[in-house]
């Protein structure tokens, strides 16, 4: 062993990828008095997508971070929401208003500070966070209990950490089945988000989602919570298919402008707010995937790494966390059931087979949906945008 070479220490769950998924389901486990160790490649992001949160989800927030309007809450930047604006089936508006829904609200959220929040109530809760760190390799062992033998690399070195029970958190990568040789399915699209930040010196209360469907693609658009530099923000984000010409575009400043002005009602509402572009495009992809295999012995995925969805369903957070929640009840009950034994399956894996059985269940469930969504904008049929989304919904 080298001098930068050491060993690192025992868990009993090492979670890859410190996003809602893995801090929550480090949560879930630090609470069962487990230990957990979360590592996180990045230091830190200087931006993320994915900043709605339905009705649906206040409920889980309020588990993984506390109220969202009660005195301790955790999350700086943070607003109520009213529903989504569409033109999408028509040219005609359709309001979906949330102030029909038992909660009379969603959320938009600082994304960065969303997720900076749930890794540290990962840490509050018991786990152990390393941040900066890259797994290079995951090897089975069968070591008394420890089934797994893991190499992280840092700038501190090489460590060497033994874990009861792997979870792959690393998002779309998907990087421990990847090294499982387990394969990422695609469900044959190409979509790829083009995100653009607007800011403006006024003041903004939509507090609507606009959605807008577009011959090559589809728009959202957001008002942002806090401020940046004192002015108020908006993003807004172009979908289309990666290989289209029109995507190329879209990557561009002056290609991002040229199609939005050709939309019809986000391009009039950044004009009203007086809003100009600031920072840089950023590209993002957004397609539809799943892994074969959702799990296996000793390890599972969860959120994103195992199955991440198109944009337009804005589930992918309520996702993570639901799901992570699941999945830290399974493997807590996996090794309470054999704590002792690195070879045997026993109840275990029943457990197991429970989680991968809902993950088959969300996917069926969600290309339903998506195919629904897709079917019901009748217009551009002659555009290969929406032709492939025909052709997958048929
Ligand atoms: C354009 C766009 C808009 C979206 N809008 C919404 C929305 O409005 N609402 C919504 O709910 N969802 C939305 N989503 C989806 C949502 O952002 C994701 O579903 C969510 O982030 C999934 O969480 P996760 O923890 O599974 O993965 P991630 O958030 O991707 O986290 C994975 C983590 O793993 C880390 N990692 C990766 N590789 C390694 C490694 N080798 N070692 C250690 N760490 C590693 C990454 O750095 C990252 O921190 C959107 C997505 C896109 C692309």
């Amino acid at each position: 062993m080298s001098q930068s070479e050491r060993t690192g220490a025992t868990w009993d769950v090492v979670i890859v990828g410190s996003g809602p998924a893995g801090s929550a389901t480090a949560i879930t486990l630090a609470k069962y008095g487990r230990r957990v160790l979360l590592v996180e490649r990045r230091e830190s992001s200087s931006f993320k997508l994915g900043e709605s949160l339905p009705p649906a989800s206040i409920g889980l927030i309020k588990h993984f971070l506390g109220d969202p309007e009660g005195p301790e809450q955790q999350l700086p930047g943070l607003f109520s929401t009213a529903g989504n604006v569409s033109l999408w089936a028509s040219e005609q508006a359709d309001i979906a208003d949330f102030f029909f829904t038992p909660s009379g609200h969603g959320l938009c959220i600082d994304r960065l500070a969303f997720d900076e929040a749930l890794r540290a109530n990962a840490v509050r809760a018991g786990a152990t966070l390393l941040k900066g760190i890259g797994l290079r390799s995951c090897a089975r062992i069968a070591d008394g209990s420890y089934n797994w033998q893991f190499t992280f690399i840092s700038d501190a070195g090489i460590r060497q950490d033994r874990a009861r029970y792997l979870v792959d958190c690393s998002g779309r990568q998907a990087v421990v089945a990847r090294m499982l040789g387990v394969p990422i399915t695609p469900d044959d699209d190409q979509l790829f988000a083009y995100a653009q930040w607007f800011s403006c010196t006024g003041d903004d209360d939509d507090r609507y989602t606009r959605i807008e469907a577009a011959p090559a693609g589809w728009w959202y658009s957001n008002r942002l919570p806090g401020a940046d530099g004192g002015e108020t923000g908006r993003l807004v984000v172009f979908h289309s298919d990666r290989d289209l010409p029109t995507a190329r575009l879209a990557a561009s400043r002056q290609g991002f402008d040229q199609l939005l002005n050709g939309s019809t009602h986000i391009a009039p509402l950044l004009k009203a707010g007086g809003y100009h572009p600031c920072r840089t495009i950023r590209g993002a992809p957004a397609n539809s995937q799943r892994l074969r295999d959702f799990g296996g012995d000793a390890w599972i995925a969860v959120g994103d790494a195992a199955q991440a969805y198109d944009p337009l369903s804005s589930q992918g957070i309520d996702k993570a966390l639901r799901t992570a929640s699941h999945a830290g009840h399974m493997i807590h009950y996996a090794l309470t059931d054999r704590p002792q034994s690195a070879a045997g399956l026993g109840m275990g894996n029943i457990y197991i087979h429970q989680y991968v059985e809902q993950q088959r269940q969300l996917w069926q469930t969600y290309l339903s949906r998506r195919d629904f969504y897709y079917g019901i904008q009748p217009r551009w049929s002659d555009q290969p945008f929406w032709q492939r989304r025909r052709q997958l919904a048929n």
